[in-house]
């Protein structure tokens, strides 16, 4: 009897979450993720290939996220949705289960450009701003990496220069920007006299203009943009008030790392659903891709790193949410999980044979916008170094 039990609730275990880690979520938790995941099915599961070959972006469902409340999601206040940082990872996670696009929009407006101004800008600023930006009726980009400028953004050449009246006169050029050409509003990190000091551009100012970077062979369904700064004229009241220096926007930048390490692990479990699920109905040598012990091993190992890479996630959420989490605990899962997903995807791909090379199926789309995952938001040299640096006490960075 107890030998049935066990073996029955063994078939019923999900086979992407041996270890039930769900059980490790509350209600309110799980009910967020159901439904962004239900969003997911529903509006971008259907069109995402054609968006990716085609390189479009779905502007037309900013507003249907910013009314699911994923904008901004973490923050509180101004109209944002106030929800808990474990909350904001299980959405990233389902958002990137469909496409590393869709979270990144999220990152991008939320972490990035929403956060800047939440945590940096006046009392005038964040009211102008981020009720709209959190229904998104307002987009937002956020502008730290340069042409020479990437992994060390403190070597900026973007100039903010005070005006005697007071207003600045900004010159420059940022890339790689998110969402640059369809943004009302830029955040703008440039050097002044006083260091480094974010700006609020809005995107039809003389002379500020933002092209498309075109060709990508990653994040084919996203945005970014190469943007041109030939003075810029801006009143006193642009400067985001409250912070000087690099610190400014590295610690935006935590907040997208933290989504990111949640992401990923999505497009990785989307890429190992879908490899399962080809092995159990593929047939070669008169059996199915599943019943061979190299496709099981392949199997067995992306869920292992899939369980483990989730926990690392909840774990440093967890960490956010009690407000002891710091920054260094954040490379951890940034390195690990973009790590981890890129060669699952990649193995997943492996699995699909030749079909695995087209659209029909995720993990080569997934593997291949993971290249840029694993690039921006601090690169896998950058992390390691990071945690390098704390492991030994020594800086090697240059
Ligand atoms: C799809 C996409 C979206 C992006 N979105 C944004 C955005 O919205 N806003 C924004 O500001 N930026 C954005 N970025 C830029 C991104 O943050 C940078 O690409 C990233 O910081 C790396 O900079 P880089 O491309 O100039 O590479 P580089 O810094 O030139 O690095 C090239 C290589 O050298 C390595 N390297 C650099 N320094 C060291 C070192 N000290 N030791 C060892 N190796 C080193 C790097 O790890 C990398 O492998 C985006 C990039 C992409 C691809």
């Amino acid at each position: 009897m107890t030998t049935t039990a066990t073996a029955q609730d063994a078939a019923d275990l999900d086979k992407s979450d041996l270890l039930n880690l769900e059980g490790l979520l509350s209600e309110v938790e799980i009910q967020l993720r159901d439904k962004v995941r239900a969003f997911v099915d529903e509006r971008f599961r259907p069109s995402i290939a054609d968006w990716y070959e085609n390189a479009h972006f779905p502007v037309e469902i900013v507003r249907e996220m910013g009314e699911l409340g994923l904008l901004g999601m973490h923050l509180h206040g101004y109209g944002c949705p106030g929800r808990s940082a474990v909350e904001y990872g299980l959405a990233a996670m389902e958002l990137e289960a469909g496409d590393s696009g869709l979270r990144t929009f999220v990152s991008v407006q939320g972490s990035l450009a929403m956060s800047a101004i939440h945590k940096f800008g006046s009392e005038e600023q964040k009211n102008r701003y981020l009720p709209g930006m959190a229904k998104g009726e307002i987009i937002g980009c956020f502008g730290l990496t340069e042409p020479t400028a990437g992994s060390d953004p403190g070597s900026m050449a973007t100039t903010a220069t005070r005006n005697d009246d007071g207003s600045w006169t900004l010159n420059g050029a940022k890339r790689w920007i998110g969402l640059a050409s369809i943004a009302d509003i830029a955040v703008i990190w440039a050097a002044t006299d006083e260091g480094i000091r974010g700006f609020l551009v809005p995107t039809d100012t003389a002379g500020f203009t933002a092209t498309p970077i075109e060709q990508k062979l990653s994040m084919r369904a996203s945005i970014q943009c190469d943007i041109d700064i030939a003075d810029v004229q801006l009143p006193a009241e642009a400067v985001l008030p409250d912070v000087r220096g690099l610190k400014g926007p590295f610690s935006c930048l935590n907040e997208a790392r933290y989504g990111i390490m949640w992401g990923a692990m999505g497009a990785a479990r989307d890429s190992y659903e879908v490899a399962l699920k080809y092995a159990q109905e593929r047939m070669q040598f008169d059996k199915p891709l599943s019943g061979y012990q190299i496709t099981q091993q392949k199997l067995v190992n992306m869920v292992l790193e899939i369980q483990k890479g989730i926990l690392v996630a909840l774990q440093t959420g967890r960490l956010k949410d009690a407000g002891t989490l710091d920054p260094v605990q954040i490379s951890v899962g940034k390195l690990n999980n973009c790590r981890e997903a890129i060669a699952i995807c990649r193995e997943a791909r492996t699995m699909l044979g030749g079909n695995g090379i087209t659209l029909e199926y995720s993990p080569l789309r997934h593997a291949n916008n993971l290249e840029s995952v694993r690039t921006y938001e601090g690169t896998d040299e950058v992390h390691t170094l990071i945690l390098g640096r704390h492991i030994t006490g020594e800086q090697a960075f240059r």
